[in-house]
């Protein structure tokens, strides 16, 4: 089956003063029609650098000095702007962590949206404004033919992130990509904010980008994950076979430091260590200096060749201890 977005050995700099960062090193993805992948990793991983760049809106300094991302066959690294405006509302649209930052502060909610649809859509003002008034009504925002003369700074947190979703969608996008969609709400808000992505990514038949560092989320709605570590994606697979047969050791710390119902917080094992620093990357295996699995089993390859990302009967992973990587 073809992609319908596929990104392969994507590397996306940042030129700093202090060096160039390689924020994104070599990253695989393939997102499927319809299908909800999940991006899990620490902060710093690089996951909303890998999330920018599959729409090219990484600002200076950064830059993608690497790779192809194709949409639909299509390479979005050789499209001219008016291809780039296109693919932005039409075919792939992206939802950020503060909804509030990325509404515009003087233009009504709705005429946001009637805006959006007005520029891509050959529709009267009429339309544009019952399909907007239909779209909010679809977020669940109540009263919507009122609300849509409201502003940003009217909405609570939770329905301005509503409100994004439906600019998001307005345009019936092929792929949508959400950023950390729910982590500046409240945990009551959270779960009804995901429960709406669902539906409406199921309704649409819209693929799901779900970029989180928060493995619940993952597991209630995601088809497939990718973890992503230093950089580079450290195993894919499909959700069930992540919880039930992690391979990499990464994956299996971030898995046992995860809360269970019932267990007691301080029992939880985080994983020692914190994620290198861009400037001061392991010239190996870039996990090298944490991993349990490399210190019980004395292998001295992991601080010597960086692992290459080897095919598994689900997915692939990037490891040294796995059968078959050596
Ligand atoms: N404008 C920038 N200039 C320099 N380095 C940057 C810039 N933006 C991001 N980076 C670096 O790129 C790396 C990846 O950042 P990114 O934001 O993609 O991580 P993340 O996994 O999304 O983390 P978080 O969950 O905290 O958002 C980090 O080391 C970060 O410091």
């Amino acid at each position: 089956m073809t992609a319908l977005l596929e990104i392969e050995n994507l590397q996306t700099h940042f030129k700093t003063e202090g060096g160039v960062v390689r924020a994104v090193d070599g990253v695989d993805l393939k997102v499927n029609e319809g299908e909800v992948l999940g991006i899990v990793g620490e902060s710093g991983s690089g996951k909303t650098v890998t999330a920018l760049s599959a729409l090219r809106l990484v600002d200076e300094p950064g830059k993608i000095v690497g790779g192809s991302i194709r949409y639909d066959g299509r390479d979005v690294l050789s499209m001219n702007k008016k291809e780039l405006t296109q693919l932005r509302g039409d075919r792939i649209s992206m939802i950020f962590q503060q909804p509030r930052v990325c509404l515009n502060p003087v233009i009504s909610i709705g005429r946001q949206i009637t805006e959006l649809l007005k520029q891509h859509r050959d529709i009267s003002s009429k339309e544009a404004r019952n399909t907007a008034i239909s779209l909010l009504n679809s977020v669940g925002i109540p009263d919507a033919e009122k609300r849509f003369s409201a502003y940003a700074h009217e909405l609570s947190g939770g329905q301005a992130q509503r409100v994004m979703i439906a600019i998001a969608l307005a345009l019936k996008p092929r792929v949508l990509i959400a950023d950390e969609p729910t982590t500046a709400l409240d945990v009551t808000i959270q779960a009804q904010i995901i429960e709406l992505l669902r539906e409406l990514c199921r309704e649409m038949g819209t693929a799901l980008v779900l970029v989180t560092h928060d493995l619940g989320v993952v597991a209630e709605l995601a088809d497939r994950v990718a973890v992503m570590y230093a950089g580079q994606v450290v195993e894919e697979t499909d959700v069930e076979t992540l919880f039930s047969n992690p391979q990499h050791p990464y994956t299996q710390g971030l898995l046992s430091s995860m809360p269970v119902l019932g267990q007691r917080a301080e029992r939880l094992t985080a994983i020692p260590g914190t994620v290198p620093k861009p400037s001061d990357m392991p010239p190996a295996c870039r996990f090298a200096p944490r991993c349990k699995t490399r210190i019980s089993l004395g292998m001295d390859i992991c601080n010597q060749e960086p692992p290459q990302l080897l095919r598994t009967a689900k997915g692939s992973v990037r490891c040294w201890a796995i059968e078959g990587a050596s």
